[in-house]
């Protein structure tokens, strides 16, 4: 059997009032792409700072390569060949790819840097993974995805031996998210350990040779991927059997699907952006929409709110057909949006919560009937009193395809 690069064994890790990490065993092997998987909080994160040396260890060890390390920061563990990149890329955009790539580390001769060789190497580096990036040009002209390869070649290049990728791929789209594979397929072939963290299960079954699964700060096991169905790998991560998860969908419903939708959606789409789409929602019930960026689910929402106007199919709201003319209809329809943009698209920061709230009290109202004192106080209250009582009562996934052309529903959550 391969022998294993890197081993924690009993990682221990305590927050003030939480159990983040409880007698935690991890094996990384040299050459596989290995998924830690969880739900939130289960301990994911804090398994790779304790790793790093972000956060200090309360108990256990760590052994690289076959000696014990434990390390001060990410800096030290970098040096020592273990490298992460984060979602969130902590590079300079304002400065060249080539700058980035040996920023803090450029060759010097006679104490000046050898920009020439910089970009020599550089070029080298990335021509091995096979990316065609121009070294010298501006790193924030890039997208998301291209910078993100400009960090992992980065960290291979300073220590390649281990590479953690904390949700690499939350914000790429299909392509860049095969682009970035390829280049794990490619690293991984040269005998580089992947880290791979994320939530999106596909992408799991795609790339991943093992998965280690953390539930509640503890080891839930480790199984090669081929050995683990994904109804499996969901029980494992939320701590149900199958039989379990089967039961759920059996779940009485507290809508019966004879009944009128509150909203539904035929055929609505609106030409360059969503392709026509069917969707229904019921009263109390919580509808998900998942998929990739660029799958169509900010779009979806924001034809039924009427953000972007359709040019195709029909709306209808408690079986009435609606014209969705703008967020006023909606509105009007007691329809609410809260944006994944909130801080451009749903707050004015500048104002302070009252002043937000009473606007969108206005916006409801129009602007030629202004809101009493009064009901300025007394608003809030009584809309959370309505938001609590309404529980919802089963929730669905949808999952959105780039065109937002197919519709999936894969298994209620709970
Ligand atoms: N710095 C911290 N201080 C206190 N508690 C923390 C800290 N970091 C994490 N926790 C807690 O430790 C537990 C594990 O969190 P962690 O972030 O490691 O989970 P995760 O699996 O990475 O989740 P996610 O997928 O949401 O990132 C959680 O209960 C979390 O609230």
């Amino acid at each position: 059997m391969t022998e294993a690069i890197l081993t924690m064994s009993g990682i221990s890790k305590q927050f003030p009032g939480v159990k983040a990490l409880s007698e935690v065993d991890f094996r990384l092997l040299p050459g596989e792409v290995h998924a830690l998987m969880g739900e939130n909080g289960a301990g994911k994160s804090t398994l790779i700072k304790v790793l790093t040396g972000v956060y200090g260890i309360d108990r256990g060890d760590i052994v690289l390569d076959g000696r014990p390390v434990r390390f001060s920061g990410p800096l030290q563990a970098q040096h020592a060949g273990v490298s992460t990149v984060y979602q969130e890329i902590n590079l300079c955009p304002n400065l060249s790819v080539a700058e980035n790539i040996f920023i803090g580390r450029e060759p010097r001769l006679f104490g000046h840097i050898r920009w020439s060789l910089v970009r020599r190497r550089a070029a080298e580096l990335l021509r091995r993974l096979e990316l065609d990036i121009d070294v010298s040009a501006t790193l924030g002209t890039y997208s998301l995805a291209v910078q993100q390869m400009v960090a992992i070649a980065r960290a291979i290049d300073i220590s390649a031996r281990v590479l953690i990728l904390d949700e690499p791929t939350s914000s790429l789209d299909a392509g860049e998210v095969r682009q970035l594979f390829r280049v794990m397929r490619q690293l991984k072939d040269e005998g580089i350990a992947i880290l791979f963290v994320t939530h999106f299960l596909d992408q799991v079954y795609e790339i991943a040779d093992r998965i280690t699964v953390l539930r509640n700060g503890r080891r839930v096991g480790e199984f090669p991927t081929a050995e683990l169905t994904l109804i499996d790998l969901v029980g494992k991560m939320i701590g149900k059997e199958l039989e379990v998860l089967e039961r759920l969908e059996d779940r009485p419903k507290r809508f019966r699907e004879s009944d009128v939708p509150l909203v539904d959606a035929r055929e609505l789409g609106r030409k360059g952006a969503v392709a026509p789409f069917s969707l229904t929602i019921h009263k109390g019930e919580v509808v998900g929409l998942a998929g990739l960026l660029g799958s169509g689910r900010t779009e979806v929402a924001r034809l039924l709110y009427g953000a972007d106007r359709a040019d195709h199919g029909q709306l209808s709201v408690d079986g009435e057909p609606v014209t969705m003319r703008g967020p006023r209809t909606a509105m009007a329809k007691d329809i609410a949006f809260c944006s994944e943009n909130r801080r451009t698209e749903g707050l004015i920061e500048e104002l302070t919560v009252r002043e937000n709230i009473v606007l969108a009290m206005q916006a409801t109202r129009g602007w030629t009937r202004p809101i009493p004192a009064a009901a300025r106080t007394s608003w809030w209250t009584g809309t959370s009193r309505r938001w609590t009582s309404g529980r919802p009562t089963r929730t669905r996934w949808c999952a959105t395809s780039p065109a937002a052309t197919s519709r999936r529903c894969c298994w209620p959550a709970g």
